[in-house]
């Protein structure tokens, strides 16, 4: 987890899906990196490193106004969350939409609506994503799970430049174990292993 928090200070995004987002509510800051000054508070996030943007897709809106992401920024512990969605078609749906965003921004939530709906997949398309994110200076994006996104960022002309894959002893899930081998569209090689305590970490770049 060290060493995810360590790669979190080396990109200006990490980005989640909703899926994660709901079920971990996590913090996507740099909390267990070594604090530089002994007299900073214990807690983490007073230390100097570079904080990555968290952004989450989220075509529904369906983050919770109170996670931890929001929680932090208000708080000055985190940079403010972006989320990427886009606007229902259905007008019936329209309002409840626009309640939810309303709520978000006023916890603080930055809201970036593509253009396009979804994707053949029913999801927003990485494409438009990536460009979106580039226009407003987002030049290197650390995409953190679930499974989900992890499968779209590997479809066809994949725009994954390393995938660093930590195996724990420890079982996750039918979910957890599938990420590299239903990457038909893609293949990569690893280039590096190693063992941090009971981890092994492998790096893999796509195949030249
Ligand atoms: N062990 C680890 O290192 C990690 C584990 N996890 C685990 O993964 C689980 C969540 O994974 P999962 O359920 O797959 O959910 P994801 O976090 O991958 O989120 C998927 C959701 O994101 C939205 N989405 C929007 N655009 C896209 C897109 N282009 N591609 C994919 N999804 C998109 C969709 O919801 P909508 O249509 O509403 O927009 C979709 O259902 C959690 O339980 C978490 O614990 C997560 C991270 C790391
Ligand atoms: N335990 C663990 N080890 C790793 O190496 C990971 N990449 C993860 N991934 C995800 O980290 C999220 C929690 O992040 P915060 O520390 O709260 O910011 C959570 O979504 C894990 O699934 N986990």
């Amino acid at each position: 987890m060290i060493m995810t928090h360590w790669m979190r200070t080396m990109h200006d995004g990490i980005l989640i899906g909703i899926g994660t987002a709901l079920n971990d509510d996590p913090q996507l800051n740099t909390r267990h990196l070594p604090s530089r000054d002994p007299n900073l508070s214990e807690n983490g996030h007073n230390n100097p490193y570079h904080l990555p943007r968290p952004i989450i897709l989220d075509t529904n809106l369906r983050l919770s106004p109170t996670c931890k992401l929001l929680k932090n920024y208000a708080e000055g512990k985190g940079r403010r969350p972006w989320i990427v969605c886009s606007e229902p078609t259905e007008t019936e749906h329209k309002v409840e939409w626009l309640n939810r965003q309303t709520a978000l921004e006023k916890a603080g939530a930055g809201i970036i609506v593509l253009q396009v709906r979804h994707n053949s997949d029913g999801y927003l398309p990485i494409s438009s994503v990536l460009d979106v994110l580039h226009k407003r200076g987002i030049h290197s994006v650390m995409v953190e799970g679930g499974a989900q996104v992890i499968r779209s960022f590997f479809a066809t002309n994949s725009p994954v430049d390393t995938i660093i894959v930590t195996i724990a002893p420890t079982f996750v899930g039918e979910e957890g174990i599938s990420y590299i081998v239903d990457s038909d569209n893609s293949v990569f090689t690893p280039v590096s292993t190693e063992t941090f305590g009971r981890d092994t970490v492998v790096a893999l770049v796509p195949t030249k």
